[in-house]
């Protein structure tokens, strides 16, 4: 299942061996504010996130990501819309080749350069791969970048590029807490949906929060200098990275705030 983002490989080409990819409940979607529903039963989000559970930094060739222990409850998501604990496995992002697109959810048809995702796994079951093929087994955060000041805590990734550079390469991270990259206000659109990524099981609770964190545009032309190519291969800029808006199918998006 070589798929990837490549005219050959990419999205359009995915239901192809995935054939869950025109399924009814498809990841990323357009959210329309207008259209989604307050419901005052939705609780805060809690996020707890211990920056000692934090293990490594990779590129797995779709992506960059930072791993985290999930053998104990360290770092968790509780309550927002989900009835159980869930625990944090890895946080990545999907972005574009210049600054006007990238994000893989779009709010009103708006594209943000990029978009991050922390992806949690209900702890009902043993593991995330577990999790994975369940219908309520995962619960991912997105949170959208927005051009603007440079943000120190993205900085610190940034920092580790040049370790991670090609397909396959990781290198060991401690003590980042991604709770650093969480906006002020956690407000959230909620819908069910799926992993935006082969095996596109749909099992994942979305919450994507309604306000973005800050990039400057020079680390978003740090992220460009990442490659899906491995080491010794033909070159490839990691870019574009992103599967675009599937249809709602009739789901219905929730809101938090008013
Ligand atoms: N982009 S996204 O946040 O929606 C997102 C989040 C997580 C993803 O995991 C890939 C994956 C790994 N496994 C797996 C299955 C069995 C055992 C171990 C791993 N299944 N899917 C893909 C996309
Ligand atoms: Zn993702």
């Amino acid at each position: 299942h070589a798929w990837g983002y490549g005219a050959h490989t990419g999205p359009d080409k995915w239901a192809d061996s995935f054939p869950i990819a025109n399924g009814p409940r498809q990841s990323p979607i357009n959210i329309v504010p207008g259209d989604a529903s307050y419901d005052p039963a939705l609780k805060p989000l809690v996020l707890k996130y211990d920056p000692s559970t934090c293990l490594e930094i990779l590129n797995n060739g779709h992506s960059f990501q930072v791993t985290f222990l999930d053998d104990i409850d360290s770092s968790t998501l509780k309550d927002g819309p989900v009835l159980f604990n869930h625990r944090l496995k890895q946080f990545h992002f999907h972005w574009g080749s210049s600054d006007d697109h990238g994000s893989e959810h779009t709010v009103a048809g708006t594209k943000y350069p990029a978009e991050l995702h922390l992806v949690h796994w209900n702890t009902k079951y043993a593991n995330f791969g577990e999790a994975a093929s369940q219908p309520d087994g995962l619960a991912v955060v997105g949170v959208f970048l927005k051009i603007g000041e440079e943000n120190p805590n993205l900085q610190k990734l940034v920092d580790e590029f040049d370790s991670i550079k090609t397909k396959d390469s990781q290198c060991s991270f401690a003590d980042f807490n991604p709770e650093m990259l969480l906006p002020g206000c956690l407000d959230y659109w909620t819908y069910e949906g799926s992993l935006t990524t082969p095996p596109l099981l749909e099992s994942v609770t979305w919450i994507v929060c309604k306000e973005p964190i800050s990039v400057s545009s020079e680390q978003m032309a740090k992220f460009r200098s990442l490659l899906f190519s491995g080491e010794g291969e033909a070159e490839c800029c990691m870019v574009d990275n992103y599967r675009p808006p599937q249809p709602l199918k009739g789901r219905t998006v929730r809101a938090s705030f008013q």
